[in-house]
C-alpha cells in the first residue's frame, strides 16, 4: 500500500497542521493532522488527553475503505460489530460471530499502516466470562493482528476488562447505549436519563477506567452528563451521540458517508451522498452497455 505523506495537509517548511502557529510543535504530535510514521498505540490516545486533544474514529470493515481513512488520516479505526446490519446483512449486530470479526478484522489490518486498529468482541463472545473473553480478544489480535478490541458494558465487564488488560491486550470500553442489548432495550433508546440512571453511568465509566480501559465509547447520553464523564475520568471518552465534550468522536462510517441503507439515528452528520453516487454511476454503466457505447475505441484492443 502507498503511504500517502500527510504533508498535502500541512505547512510544507514547518509540518504544522493548518490552522495552528509555526511555534505549536505540539501539532507534531496530534492524533490527526501531525507527522506519523508509524502505527498509532494507546500511549498516543492517552498523550492525547493530557493534551486536551480532540480526535476523530471511524469504523471499517473492509481493506479497501479502511486505506481511504488511513490515508485521511483518521488515527483510529474501529471494526465495529455493526458491520452486522452494516456490512452482512443483518437486522442487527447481535448475530455477528468471531469467525467474521476475525476475517474483517484482518482485511482492516492489512489495508491500514498507521490507524490503530481496534475491533469488537461480538456478542456472546465474553458474556461467559473473563476467561472466555481473553480466548476472542487473542483470537483477533493474534490472527488478525488488531491492536485492542472493545466490549459492551460498564460495572458488569470489569471483570472481563482486567484479565484482558493483565494479558497485554489494550480494551476500549463502550457504555451507555450498547447495542448488543438491542433484545433488553427493546430498541436503541437514549440512556442516562434521570438521576438514577446518570449515577449508574457514572459508576459504569468508573469500573471501566478502574478496571484498565485505555478509553471508554458513551452512546446516546446525554451532551451534560457526557461531559461530566469526560471531566471525572483521565482516559478519553469516545462519544457518539454524546455531545460535543467527549475528549473523541466515532460515527458508522457508511452513515458518514451517506451510504447507509434507510434512515440513520439522530446523532448522525452526513458528509457525502455515496449511495446516490454509487447508484448512479452503475446505472450511467447500464445505460451505456444498454445503449451501445460502451465500450467506446479507447476501452477495445485490436
Ligand atoms: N448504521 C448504524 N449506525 C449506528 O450508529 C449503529 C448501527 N448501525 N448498529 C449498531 C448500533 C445501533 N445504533 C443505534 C441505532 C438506532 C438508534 C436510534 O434510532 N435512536 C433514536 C433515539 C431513540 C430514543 O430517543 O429513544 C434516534 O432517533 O436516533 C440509535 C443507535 C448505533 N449503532
Ligand atoms: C458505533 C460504534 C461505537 C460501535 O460499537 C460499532 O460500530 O459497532
Ligand atoms: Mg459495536
Amino acid at each position: 500500500m502507498t503511504q500517502i505523506s500527510p504533508a498535502q495537509t500541512q505547512d510544507p517548511k514547518t509540518g504544522a497542521a493548518p490552522g495552528k502557529s509555526a511555534a505549536d510543535k505540539s501539532a507534531d504530535k496530534s492524533l490527526y493532522g501531525g507527522k506519523r510514521s508509524r502505527r498509532v498505540t494507546v500511549r498516543d490516545i492517552a498523550a492525547a488527553k493530557a493534551r486536551s486533544d480532540k480526535w476523530p474514529m471511524l469504523t471499517a470493515y473492509d481493506a479497501m475503505t479502511a486505506s481511504v481513512f488511513d490515508e485521511a488520516g483518521i488515527p483510529v479505526l474501529l471494526v465495529g460489530d455493526s458491520m452486522g446490519n452494516c456490512h452482512l446483512g443483518y437486522e442487527s449486530t447481535v448475530p455477528v460471530t468471531m469467525d467474521e470479526m476475525t476475517l474483517l478484522s484482518a482485511a482492516v489490518v492489512r489495508g491500514t499502516e498507521r490507524a490503530l486498529v481496534v475491533a469488537d468482541l461480538p456478542f456472546g463472545a465474553y458474556q461467559e466470562g473473563p476467561v472466555q473473553a481473553l480466548r476472542n480478544a487473542t483470537r483477533l489480535v493474534k490472527e488478525a493482528g488488531v491492536g485492542a478490541v472493545k466490549l459492551e458494558g460498564g460495572e458488569r465487564s470489569a471483570e472481563q476488562i482486567k484479565l484482558l488488560v493483565d494479558a497485554g491486550i489494550p480494551v476500549m470500553a463502550h457504555i451507555g447505549l450498547t447495542p448488543q442489548s438491542v433484545n433488553a432495550f427493546g430498541g436503541y433508546p437514549v440512556q442516562g436519563r434521570g438521576e438514577e440512571a446518570a449515577q449508574q453511568l457514572l459508576r459504569d465509566a468508573k469500573a471501566v477506567q478502574d478496571a484498565g480501559a485505555f478509553s471508554v465509547v458513551l452512546e446516546a447520553v446525554p451532551a451534560e452528563l457526557a461531559a461530566e464523564v469526560t471531566r471525572s475520568l483521565h482516559i478519553p471518552t469516545i462519544g457518539i451521540g454524546a455531545g460535543l465534550e467527549c475528549d473523541a468522536q466515532v460515527l458508522v462510517w457508511t452513515d458518514m458517508a451517506g451510504m447507509t441503507k434507510g434512515r440513520v439515528p439522530r446523532f448522525v452528520k452526513q458528509y457525502a451522498q455515496l449511495r446516490e453516487a454509487l447508484g448512479g454511476a452503475a446505472k450511467a454503466f447500464a445505460e451505456d452497455v444498454v445503449g451501445g457505447t460502451f465500450p467506446a475505441e479507447e476501452h477495445t484492443f485490436h
